[in-house]
């Protein structure tokens, strides 16, 4: 990539997609394309043209996707597969049709199968049936995966699959119920703790910045009480999900998007095609290789925000793949390691939360 060629970002006010546009300030690109959902949806074929035409980026990251944690991948099955697919159709066939240079497509780790031996290596692809929770966004990202190769083994394109883990950082969803579990353990340990201290004010504005179920920071006491315990969140008690035993792996959102750079840099098909007649599993996984359990992570967060209250775990809800550990040798042969461990990372991501609710 030059500096001055034309970058398009989808999915630029994402978690991931957010990171990634700063990234590529930071290191001088000029030329960078964003548009936001409302200016562009994705899944429409004749905008999404109609915007290729217009715009004739020579460089895509595709970071744009419908993406939510365990209960809304169980409960929106129908959206994650038909929304994603839809997006990645429209994207990749116009950077083909556009002659885009190079295209990063970021998976997810959970196309990897359920029992998948661990580290899961990139070769762990389709070897056995997928973890049932997340089946069709998983399915989808397979999808897009193979589309990149085919692209890339038909007509000699350019598009690399990256294969992240979970991931935090500036810009998540806190969402109580459809985010990730990171966020969704900062938010509610951080209301049980204003909870449980009186600290009323502090839960109106977290309210304000995001309701839960239309109800904001001028609600009633006892309407907040309500709605939140809902959620499992009282004053001074935690209820999380699952059985806190499964283990994963988390990665800083500005690492990731730091990787994303530098396989755009980098790394092209053909290094990782090889050469010998094995052409599968060209993906990349990206991670730190490091795990942590569930409940390990809540007492992590609780330990960062000053939360000595109880948590206990709710083992109706799902807990999902028990294990999912990245291989990351090849990323690391490439010459791509993270930096932020996960400690750092949650001190870091609790700072920006409280930030964004102190004025
Ligand atoms: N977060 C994680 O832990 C992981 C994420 N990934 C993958 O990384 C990528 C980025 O995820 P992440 O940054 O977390 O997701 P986010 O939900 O934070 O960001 C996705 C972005 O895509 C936009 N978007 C979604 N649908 C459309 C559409 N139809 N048209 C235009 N824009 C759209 C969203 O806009 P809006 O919000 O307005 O709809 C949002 O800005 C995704 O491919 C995801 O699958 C992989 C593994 C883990
Ligand atoms: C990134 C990855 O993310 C998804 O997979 P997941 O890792 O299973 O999702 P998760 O982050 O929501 O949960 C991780 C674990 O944490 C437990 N857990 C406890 N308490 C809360 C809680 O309060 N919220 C959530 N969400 N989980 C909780 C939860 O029960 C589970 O055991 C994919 O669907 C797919 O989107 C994907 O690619």
């Amino acid at each position: 990539m030059d500096k001055n060629s034309r970058i398009f970002v989808a999915g630029h006010r994402g978690l991931v997609g957010s990171a990634i546009w700063k990234a590529l300030e930071s290191r001088g690109y000029t030329h960078l394309i964003g548009r936001t959902h409302r200016e562009l949806d994705l899944e429409d074929p004749a905008a999404v043209r109609e915007f290729f035409d217009r715009e004739k980026p020579e460089y895509v990251f595709l970071a744009a996707a419908f993406v939510g944690g365990i209960v809304a991948n169980s409960r929106y099955r129908a959206d994650f597969i038909f929304r994603n697919l839809q997006i990645q159709q429209n994207v990749i066939g116009e950077s083909f049709r556009h002659g885009v240079s190079k295209l990063l497509f970021l998976g997810s780790t959970c196309i990897y199968p359920r029992e998948a031996p661990q580290p899961m290596k990139e070769d762990a692809l389709l070897t056995s049936p997928l973890e049932y929770t997340n089946e069709p966004y998983a399915i989808a990202k397979i999808a897009g995966l193979k589309m990149c190769e085919s692209f890339n083994l038909q007509y000699g394109a350019n598009y690399i699959a990256v294969m992240p883990t979970n991931l935090y950082g500036p810009n998540d969803n806190f969402d109580l119920e459809k985010s990730h579990v990171l966020p969704a353990m900062v938010r509610k340990i951080h209301l049980a703790k204003c909870l449980e201290e009186g600290a009323w004010d502090a839960v109106r504005r977290d309210l304000d910045m995001l309701p839960v179920e239309q109800v904001d920071g001028n609600a009633s006491e006892e309407a907040i009480l309500a709605v939140l315990g809902k959620y499992g969140v009282t004053p001074g008690a935690v209820e999380l999900w699952g059985t806190g035993t499964p283990l994963r792996e988390f990665l800083w959102s500005e690492d990731m998007a730091d990787a994303c750079v530098f396989v755009m840099e980098n790394v092209d098909f053909p290094q990782l095609r090889g050469e010998g007649p094995e052409i599968r599993n060209c993906h990349i996984n990206i991670g730190t290789g490091k795990e942590i359990s569930i409940r390990g992570l809540a007492e992590l967060i609780a330990g960062t925000a000053g939360y000595r209250g109880k948590i206990t775990f709710n083992t109706s809800k799902p807990d999902g793949t028990m294990r999912k550990l990245t291989d990351v040798s090849k990323l690391h042969s490439l010459g791509w390691k993270h930096r932020v461990e996960l400690e750092q990372g949650i001190a870091s991501i609790y700072r920006w939360y409280l930030d964004r609710r102190s004025s």
